[in-house]
């Protein structure tokens, strides 16, 4: 492999292709033990897939430290970008990028930044901010695209042009090798420190330098802050009194202006000087491309007809000339971060190519001059960090104040459903929601989303909306806080004491830590993770279709739903009940159930909630599993499949398949989508589920109401506190709210514009030891259960009698490998067989249709019921599975 001196410095490997480590997986060499998963996988897949790249870790040489350009600090590089919808998962947004000092931010628009201070300052919202130095970056040339993995933060992002996709590639490229060069110089003046006995003063040293960057991630910013209520001028003034001399920051500024046009002054007097007389060298564009300030986007005639940056116009043919493949490809020695680019001309925008003018000063005039600069620069600079820290005092006073208060009014709305101080409202007034004064405090922020637009995306497939791609928003945060609040006083559902059914398992789960998941995870990239076998360490005794009975652990909420004679709160329980299936994934990250045989079926027979499952994995490729529940208030049916995509650190599930549910006492055919779930830190201990982006719920038959379920991504500077956010919101024909609920999904759902505000629902507890049984809910340790009085009315295909599966729940992890081997041997030797007489595997219980919106799904072809009863399955023709 080849390798380059970056410009930092440090070698580093040429950006390796995650794809030639796949080809590498061949049937005879280096295939692990648990990766037989089909290779037969959808070419346009796998075509896709060799199409990325994973950027190599930088190599930085910590011991040696004593490079001075090490920390040199790379330029910012700011511009739009696409960056992913969350949901609906196809299209774009267009955001703004700024990348400095090895953070990257991104807001909604270029308005929303501003440049004209030492940092960048965020005035309309910051969106999100991501340390790119701890993400995997993967890009793939032929489509522009980037995509960051931090493991909590996940960003795909792509670039619209090829020259843009290469300048982001450079500079992202840089601000990661000098984030690691920072972090290495600051570990190593630490330890340096500590062996020398000394204070560790070096080490502040060096934070007080750099300080202006360093730990910035955690700091929240002025725009977490809730904006200003209108009507506090009062308080405000107040609080001016108590500012530490609030004029001698305006002094300092005005200053400062003073100072900079004095600047600009002398900038352009030494650009002058030099105009035009610049060449470059082979190789340093892209030490250049790195160390300049780019803006990337056009920029808007200012007033003094320029931009920021060295404003040197290079010709057309000049810019060629230098940006030809000569200094792009491998042969640059610099061009070591950047993945060559051959055959490949960019031609550079004018307006960027004028900022990669690199500083040169010859003359004595221009030595003279660039003396001044340094002098009237450093004049600024210590101006401003006087504002500066007058500013951050005053943050930390807002901070404390609003920490305060925010203590405050949950009290206040403590006593106020203490109380019990409902309100009553209309619900033929059909409005959006008026709430009490106590509560509007923390809902007024809510209501540009409450009143969200549709979901429609323009023909571009680029969305500005920032309503319904499940981004944080503080206000949102806020109702939450007190959501959640209510919904932990509320009483625990009743768990009935004795069901009769099992309440524990025979065995502890294997501890797995130890298995190597990286290479498994890394061997089969791309590939549905429902066709890899893994290790059964890995694995939980429970089946996917069994998996998918669990989403009805809450069913007394579509009970509910059925007994409920207003359509707008039946809509809520409705709601409650999609977001309850997601309960379960909060204490469920360590294991992964294990993947149905193409025949395997599952029932679930619970006269104590009143209804009856059933399920049937019918297709293998791809995977579907299908399912059918009845019960005398509601069936519900769904056929799930989901895709995986797996980032480097994070695993991201996106199911397809659309859940039904129908009442039978009113007519309702509700149907609503799944969101994403995301495995984060799927490689490490710290890994953790979170699920993301939008659910509409609709009623087929009455369009009266909607419902619209948002799971709020979290934020990268979020507490736990606002992790698993969901909020909802049910809207009549014309679009107005006219309930809203919300809370946490591994925690309640609390609805505020019922008659009586209440917790609608609540998981049930966790059963005793559930850390040593798979996260297991009571209602998941039940599932596997097989009693004698069972077990001859199943069919032989039911999961309850796969071997494999049971060995794991007895313990014995070793003899579930062997036999699961065997039996995933079995099935593609039925395959093969199949596929030899040229015919398709037919599933037995279910039937393939279209639905109303044209979509392929499996509906229960009615049959399962009748053979257990009548002739019996034991007297049926069944498949052989194991
Ligand atoms: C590799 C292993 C050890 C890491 C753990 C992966 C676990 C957490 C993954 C593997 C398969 C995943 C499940 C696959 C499909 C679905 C259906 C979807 O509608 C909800 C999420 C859910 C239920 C996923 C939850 C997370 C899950 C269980």
């Amino acid at each position: 492999m080849e390798s380059f001196q970056n410009p930092y410095g440090a070698t580093l490997n040429r950006s390796q292709s995650l794809m030639s480590g796949l080809e590498k997986t061949s049937p005879t060499c280096n295939k692990p033990t648990h990766s037989r998963s089909s290779s037969t996988a959808s070419s346009r897949h796998s075509r896709n897939i060799k199409d990325w790249e994973v950027m190599d870790d930088l190599q930085v040489d910590v011991t040696s430290g004593d490079n001075p350009q090490d920390l040199t600090i790379p330029g910012i590089c700011e511009g739009y970008l696409l960056k992913r919808r969350k949901w609906p998962l196809k299209g774009w947004h267009k955001r703004y990028f700024v990348l400095e000092t090895g953070i990257l931010r991104y807001s909604k628009t270029q308005q929303d930044v501003s440049a004209h201070s030492l940092n960048y300052i965020f005035l309309g919202k910051l969106h999100g901010s991501l340390d790119v130095s701890l993400a995997v970056m993967s890009i793939n040339k032929k489509s522009n695209r980037i995509n960051l993995d931090a493991g909590d933060i996940l960003y795909h992002m792509k670039a619209k042009s090829h020259d843009l996709f290469y300048i982001w590639v450079t500079k992202l490229s840089a601000h990661r090798m000098f984030k690691k060069n920072e972090a290495a110089q600051v570990h190593n003046g630490f330890l340096q420190a500590l062996s020398q006995g000394t204070s560790v003063s070096s080490y502040q040293h060096y934070q007080s330098t750099t300080g202006s960057y360093m730990g910035e991630i955690a700091a929240p910013t002025l725009s977490e802050f809730p904006s200003v209520n209108p009507g506090v001028n009062g308080k405000v003034s107040a609080w001016l009194q108590q500012t530490h001399d609030p004029d001698s920051c305006a002094k300092e500024l005005n200053r400062c202006q003073l100072d900079l046009s004095e600047l600009n002054r002398l900038v352009q007097r030494l650009q002058s000087l030099e105009g035009g007389q610049q060449t470059f060298t082979n190789g340093e564009l892209q030490r250049i491309i790195s160390m300049q300030n780019l803006s990337l986007e056009k920029p808007k005639k200012s007033r003094s007809g320029k931009i920021w940056g060295h404003s040197r116009t290079m010709s057309r043919v000049e810019a060629l000339g230098m940006l030809s493949s000569s200094h792009l490809n491998s042969s640059s020695q610099l061009g070591a971060s950047v993945p060559s680019l051959p055959d490949y001309v960019p031609y550079i925008p004018d307006y960027v190519c004028s900022q990669l003018s690199p500083p040169t000063n010859t003359s004595a005039e221009g030595k003279k001059i660039q003396q001044d600069i340094c002098t009237v620069s450093q004049r600024v600079h210590t101006s401003l960090k006087s504002v500066h820290e007058a500013l951050a005092q005053e943050r930390q006073r807002l901070q404390d104040t609003y920490h305060q208060s925010t203590k405050l009014a949950e009290v206040r709305v403590h006593t106020f459903m203490e109380t019990g101080l409902v309100y009553n409202r209309p619900m033929s007034s059909r409005r959006t929601p008026s709430v009490t004064d106590s509560a509007a405090e923390y809902f007024d922020a809510n209501d540009d989303v409450l009143n969200g637009s549709s979901s429609e995306s323009d023909e571009s497939g680029l969305s500005n909306r920032t309503t319904s791609n499940s981004e944080p928003e503080e206000g949102h945060a806020s109702a939450t806080r007190e959501y959640r609040a209510s919904i932990s006083k509320a009483p625990n559902s009743v768990v009935p004491k004795n069901t009769g059914r099992r309440t524990t398992l025979p065995a502890h789960c294997p501890e797995n830590a130890h298995v190597g998941l990286m290479q498994i995870l890394y061997n089969n990239i791309g590939k549905d993770l429902s066709r890899v076998s893994m290790p059964a360490a890995l694995n939980e005794p429970i089946n996917l279709i069994q998996r998918l009975c669990e989403e009805l652990e809450y069913s007394e909420l579509l009970d509910t739903a059925n007994n409920t004679q207003d359509p707008y709160q039946r809509m809520v329980y409705i709601g409650a009940f999609a977001i309850s299936g997601y309960a379960t994934a909060h204490y469920r990250n360590r294991y992964k159930p294990f993947n149905p045989l193409l025949g395997e079926t599952y029932e679930c027979l619970r006269e104590d909630k009143g209804f009856r499952y059933i399920s049937e994995q019918v297709c293998h490729h791809p995977p579907i599993s299908a399912c059918h529940a009845d019960s005398d208030n509601f069936s519900l049916w769904q056929d799930q499949r989901w895709k995986n995509k797996f980032w480097g650190k994070s695993l991201e599930i996106m199911p397809t398949g659309i859940v039904n549910v129908t009442l039978p006492r009113f007519g309702d055919h509700y149907e609503w989508n799944k969101v994403v779930t995301c495995v984060h830190n799927v490689l490490s201990q710290q890994r953790y589920l979170e699920h993301y982006g939008e659910v509409i719920i609709r009623n087929l038959n009455s369009n009266m109401c909607t419902c619209k379920i948002t799971f709020v991504k979290s934020r990268y500077w979020g507490s736990d506190t606002n992790k698993n956010e969901v909020q909802g919101t049910v809207l009549d024909q014309t679009g107005s709210v006219i309930h809203r609920f919300g809370g946490l999904w591994h925690e309640g759902i609390f609805c505020d514009t019922f008659p009586t505000p209440q917790c609608i629902w609540k998981p049930n507890p966790q059963p005793k030891d559930y850390y040593l049984y798979y996260g297991f809910s009571n209602f998941a340790l039940e599932l596997n259960e097989l009693t004698p009085g069972l077990k001859p009315l199943l069919p032989p295909t039911d999961s309850r009698l796969r071997p494999d599966q049971r060995m794991l729940e007895d313990g014995r992890v070793d003899d579930c490998d062997k036999f699961k081997e065997e039996v995933e041997d079995m099935q593609r030797e039925r395959r093969k067989q199949l596929a030899k007489k040229g015919q398709e595997h037919k599933p037995r219980f279910f039937k393939k249709a279209v639905d109303s919106s044209g979509r392929d799904v499996y509906l229960t072809n009615g049959t399962y019921w009748k053979f257990r009863e009548n002739p019996g399955f034991a007297n049926t023709n069944n498949l052989e599975l194991w």
